[in-house]
């Protein structure tokens, strides 16, 4: 099975060089003949339409579980359905630990995007702190990071990140990657992205382990000539 890629821009391009970066990774994997599904969660100010000759899906990094309303700073129903956005990451650990999303509140915007019918990329993983407490203890986390999930959605895709290995540049060894998808794989039958410190040197290792579908990429997805080395490395895998 294809390994699905997605990228996290975070807080990072702006409208024209999203679009710059798109164009550019369309003519790649066009060019190629990629078959894999590739998603680009771009900063809620650069969502578009982009008409794209590979199988490019784009998402929101985040919005409100409303179509529209009284949330400012928000965006909506409304506002994604513009641009025909039908993906959404839900519970990054980003906006669990920065901004502050309660599991009540992820599991509450979870069932509402669920309900509209999106993809959801929903994100699980463990604080250092739980990581050095043992195995138990990280598997605790996860179940619980799962309470109020349906994790049988048929349109999830879920993201092991553990929050230690975020932007850090230390990813976790394929043996630990391998371990804790295991134990992720006993609560859904999903795809499972592994996420975290995700680099072109790096790639083929991950990709490798048993149990990881594809990988969420934030830093090294940023530059375009970084992402197409990484998909070059899926697609020469997959043969
Ligand atoms: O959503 C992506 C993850 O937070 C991973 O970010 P990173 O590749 O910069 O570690």
């Amino acid at each position: 099975m294809s390994k699905i890629l997605a990228a996290n821009f975070k807080t990072n391009h702006t409208r024209a060089s999203t679009r710059a970066y798109i164009e550019a990774l369309d003519a790649h994997l066009d060019a190629s003949g990629y078959k894999g599904e590739t998603y680009i969660f771009p900063p809620a100010t650069a969502l578009d339409r982009f008409e794209t000759k590979a199988d490019i899906r784009i998402g929101a990094q985040n919005a409100y579980p409303t179509v529209k309303g009284s949330f400012t700073g928000e965006i909506g129903l409304e506002q994604l359905g513009e641009f025909g956005i039908g993906t959404i990451l839900v519970g990054h650990s980003e906006r669990r630990h920065i901004l502050g999303e309660s599991q009540a509140f992820i599991a509450q915007k979870y069932a509402w995007f669920k309900e509209q019918g999106f993809t959801i990329v929903y994100c699980i993983g463990e604080p250092l702190e739980v990581r050095e407490a043992g195995d138990d203890a990280v598997r605790r986390y996860l179940v619980d990071q799962c309470e109020g999930i349906d994790t049988a959605y048929e349109k999830l895709i879920l993201a092991y990140e553990p929050v230690w290995a975020i932007g850090t540049g230390r990813t976790a060894t394929p043996e630990l990657i391998e371990q804790t998808h295991a134990v992720i794989k006993r609560l859904s039958d999903r795809p499972l992205l592994y996420g975290g410190s995700v680099k072109p040197q790096n790639i083929a290792d991950i990709l490798a382990v048993p149990g990881c579908d594809g990988a969420l990429i934030g830093t090294a997805s940023w530059d375009v000539e970084s992402m197409v080395s990484m998909l070059e490395t899926a697609m020469r895998d997959e043969k």
